[in-house]
């Protein structure tokens, strides 16, 4: 399983980063990569573990000089996977985890056909709306934005290998780290 890319993918607010926290706390062998935004961050988060924190002009650069390998917007900000962030990682003998939207996942489909692609899916969209609330990180306003964003992601998950259904979180997880150990 030694460098092999996972892309996790699913609506905001289904429950990605508390699934890949799990995994990650089970399997020390994957590692996650850090991915560059514009958007502002939140409290407690901080610049270079949760993500690359840049300002417009500094993600259009580093657009430009190649440096990542999918990007895309999302909600009038800018998301991407910086190269460096995947390259040590592999070269250090690790498997990679990335958690990005779909259009970044599309991305890593043409680009990487090697990676395994797992889509998180929510028991209803309903669900969906009450884990954003509940999560606390979010206006309402861009719980809304995130919401309708959800629609397009849910129609889309049947171009992914993998589907995962996040209603239970133990059953989730579980679920999660039997697809990534047969990988
Ligand atoms: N394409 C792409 N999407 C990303 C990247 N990093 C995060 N995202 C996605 O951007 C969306 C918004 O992320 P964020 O603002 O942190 O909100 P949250 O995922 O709801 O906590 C989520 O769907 C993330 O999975 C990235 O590097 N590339
Ligand atoms: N299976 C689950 N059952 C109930 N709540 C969940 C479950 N999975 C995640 N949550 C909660 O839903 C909210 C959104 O989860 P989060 O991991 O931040 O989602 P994402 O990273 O996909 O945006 C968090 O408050 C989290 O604690």
């Amino acid at each position: 399983m030694s460098g092999t890319v996972f892309v996790i993918t699913g609506p905001s607010g289904v429950g990605k980063g508390t699934l890949i926290r799990t995994l990650l706390e089970r399997m020390p062998e994957l590692e996650l990569a850090v991915s560059a935004t514009t958007r502002s961050p939140r409290p407690g988060e901080e610049h270079g573990v949760h993500y690359h924190f840049l300002d417009d002009v500094e993600f259009d650069r580093r657009v430009i000089e190649g440096d990542f390998v999918e990007h895309a917007e999302y909600s009038g900000r800018r998301y991407g996977t910086l190269r460096s962030e995947l390259e040590k990682r592999i070269a250090e003998g690790h498997s990679v985890v990335l958690e990005i939207e779909v259009q970044g996942a599309r991305q890593i489909a043409q680009t990487m056909p090697d990676a395994v692609r797992i889509f998180i899916a929510p028991p209803s969209e309903e669900t969906l709306r009450l884990r954003l609330v509940g999560r606390g990180t979010d206006d309402m306003d861009q719980i809304e934005r995130r919401l309708e964003v959800a629609k397009a992601e849910l129609a889309a998950q049947d171009e992914f290998a993998h589907i995962v259904h996040n209603d239970r979180l133990d059953e989730a997880v579980g679920e999660l780290e039997r697809i990534v150990r047969g990988a």
